[in-house]
């Protein structure tokens, strides 16, 4: 199991400040949507500039004219983006190819999506290299958490990697075992704890790798 910190920040310099203190007990560091939507993928360069050997994940959460959007993510230095699952199937396969043919990995986000089992079918066919179940904040508000989806997900993936996000803490260290996700997403547990070097190395160790 990978650990990915959602660094959903409003400033870059804080993003960069938080990957200093973490880098030690983290595989992946995304880029979250609130900080591509202040600074856009210059605000990503400044991060890739800062830390040239890390693995980032730029969060564009894309729904439409995928080769281009996946093409200047991978432009700007990210390893991984993100397209949702509720994008048109052309859009999801135009965001495969492009990502293969640039040798990085797509993420398939699934919030929103209503026919799970079916849509992680029809997903995992199109060879997108993570499938993940995301509860979204304001769905977080009313009480919801990833479990439940993730499952479904598990249940219908043949070669895909799965990964779960949406408000996870280390509370739920028995369900984050149980799930096994091949990749497990945290960001305001580790990024708003008091501490986030010791929030990350607690979650570091839970995964026991
Ligand atoms: O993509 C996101 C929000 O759209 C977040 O990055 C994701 O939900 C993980 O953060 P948290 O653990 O705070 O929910």
């Amino acid at each position: 199991m990978k650990l990915q910190l959602a660094i959903d920040l409003e400033d870059v310099n804080g993003a960069i400040n938080l990957i200093e203190q973490t880098k030690d007990s983290i595989d992946i560091f995304e880029y979250g949507t609130p900080l591509v939507i202040n600074f856009g993928l210059e605000g990503f360069q400044k991060v890739r500039e800062t830390f040239p050997d890390v693995t980032l994940l730029a969060d564009l959460k894309i729904m439409d004219v995928a080769s281009y959007e996946v093409d200047q993510a991978f432009k700007y230095g990210a390893d991984i983006t993100t397209i949702l699952g509720v994008a048109e199937d052309q859009s999801i396969k135009d965001a495969v190819a492009a990502a293969h043919a640039a040798g990085k990995e797509l993420l398939v986000d699934m919030i929103g999506v209503q026919n799970l089992a079916e849509r992680t079918q029809q997903v995992d066919a199109m060879g997108a290299d993570y499938i993940a179940t995301h509860t979204g904040y304001d769905l977080q508000a009313l009480g919801q958490d990833p479990f439940a989806a993730f499952n479904v997900i598990k249940e219908n993936v043949t070669d895909t990697k799965t990964a779960i996000a949406g408000g996870i803490k280390l509370a739920a260290a028995d369900e984050i075992k149980a799930a096994n996700p091949d990749l497990l997403i945290i960001g305001g547990a580790i990024a708003t704890a008091e501490n986030p070097a010791e929030s990350a190395r607690q979650f570091r160790e839970l995964l026991g790798n």
